[in-house]
């Protein structure tokens, strides 16, 4: 019986052996944002996969039985930049469009180097599967042989990931970090097609217009079509900032609103998610509804960037998917974790200029960077809790390991724990992600 040792199975093609976890289990589920389960027994067969029922050799791992330690589902990053990365933490004075100008285009375009790209997207992975994203929606650039190499590294480091070659056939502002209409159409076919000649048991293309402002009509009608025709998945930008929204305006006259943009367009459907929204009308948000569309809420980015305050009340009032992003570098921090408290934060900014809001509290954050996110990515039916037939994608929580930033106290309950970790925890108490029933985390090398 092994404690500690690495997995040999999941990578979600078997090959591994059953496991038993025991101990407190944390989840959101269908009908409630939080449902606790102390002392409880979690079977894990040798597809990764979470079953009650087994047979055959088991092998009975107690990795959680102390007071300050819980499991709770691997969060997913419903939108995030792997090429920004490099810069996270810094470049946050100036509104979204001129930061994209003035930083984030001319620091993209350095990924047609595979050396750079490939020191930025390992430290990208490494850091976020530390921070216990075991799902990440990345925007690459507009480097197919780049964005290739990141579903390279994720496959490799065992994070579950949607990966998006950037398509962007208009930059007027940064004309050297663009493509000809013709070179994003094809490019996007080889990406998709090499990325799934791949076979990557958890990685998979996703449909990337940058948004609307850098994309053509006709490009945008193109990568709509590539998207059914392969039934992908599709992540773009959306009323993230007023000016966006004018120049949107201006740009595509003949559409009543930005969301009318994508879906004339073919691109709002059931498998896309649309960052921000923070400038949605309740009438676009009913065509979200409509069409099964998903929104990222990006809370550090929309605040860093002076965005906008999204109101996720009215969001999930007009029933739309939603999950939570870190958007980095927009947002400054790679954690979740900060996704889910400044969450919090934004509604209760919220709360402070209308009286009659309800504030997102922080079993609905816990839901939104869970069970939300896979709702988002279409994913829920394999993986966003604990529910019996879905993957083990899951995090070992200590709160009381050596160093924690938490102090645990006499009386304090799984809920207390839970709400601690959520608001004070850090990488520090993640000591092991599993991703489809293989542990990634401690990563190989133990950095
Ligand atoms: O926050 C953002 N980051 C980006 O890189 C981007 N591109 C278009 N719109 C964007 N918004
Ligand atoms: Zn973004």
């Amino acid at each position: 019986m092994s404690s500690s040792s690495s997995s040999s199975s999941g990578g979600g093609g078997g090959g591994g052996v059953a496991r038993v976890y025991r101990g407190a289990f944390a989840h959101s589920t269908r009908d409630s944002a939080l449902r606790v389960l102390t002392d409880c027994v979690l079977g894990v067969n040798a597809r990764g996969k979470e079953s009650e029922f087994y047979t055959g050799s088991v092998e009975v791992r107690v990795t959680n039985d102390r007071h300050s330690e819980f499991f709770m589902p691997g969060m997913v990053d419903t939108h995030i930049h792997a090429s920004q990365y490099a810069y996270s933490g810094t470049h946050l004075d100036l509104p979204l469009l001129d930061w994209l100008n003035i930083y984030t285009f001319p620091l993209e375009s350095r990924y047609e180097d595979l050396d750079f790209a490939k020191d930025a997207y390992t430290k990208v992975v490494k850091r976020t599967l530390r921070n216990g994203t075991t799902t990440a929606c990345y925007f690459a650039t507009i480097h197919t042989e780049a964005s290739l190499l990141l579903g390279e590294i994720t496959d490799y480091f065992g994070q579950r990931a949607l990966i998006g070659k950037v398509c962007m056939d208009l930059n007027p502002m940064v004309p050297e970090y663009k493509e000809l209409t013709e070179e994003s159409k094809e490019e996007t076919d080889r990406f998709i097609t090499e990325l799934l000649r791949k076979k990557y048991a958890l990685v998979k293309p996703i449909v990337t217009p940058r948004f609307a402002m850098s994309c053509s009509s006709a490009l945008l009608s193109n990568l709509g079509k590539t998207a059914r025709n392969n039934d992908l998945h599709i992540q773009s930008h959306i009323s993230e900032n007023k000016q966006e929204v004018q120049f949107v305006k201006a740009l595509f006259p003949e559409c009543k609103s930005y969301t009318d943009v994508y879906v004339k367009h073919g691109l709002l459907t059931s498998k896309t998610v649309m960052a921000h929204g923070c400038h949605l009308t309740d009438e676009e948000l009913e065509t979200f509804h409509e069409k099964g569309a998903a929104l990222s809420h990006c809370p550090n980015s929309n605040i860093s960037l002076i965005s906008g305050l999204l109101n996720v009340r009215n969001v999930l009032n007009h029933k739309v998917k939603l999950g939570l992003g870190t958007d980095v570098a927009g947002g400054y921090s790679s954690s979740m974790l900060d996704a889910i408290r400044k969450a919090v934060d934004t509604s209760k900014a919220l709360c402070i200029q209308d009286a009659q809001l309800q504030p997102l509290s922080y079993k609905e954050a816990f839901r939104l960077a869970t069970l939300g996110g896979s709702e988002v990515l279409s994913l829920d039916d394999c993986l966003g809790n604990f529910e019996v037939g879905k993957d083990f994608d899951a995090l070992r929580v200590n709160v009381g390991v050596p160093g924690s930033p938490i102090d645990v106290f006499p009386g304090d309950d799984l809920e207390v724990l839970l709400e601690k970790f959520l608001n004070l925890g850090d990488d520090r108490n993640i000591v092991e992600v599993y991703v489809a029933g293989k542990r990634v985390v401690p990563l190989p090398d133990s950095k």
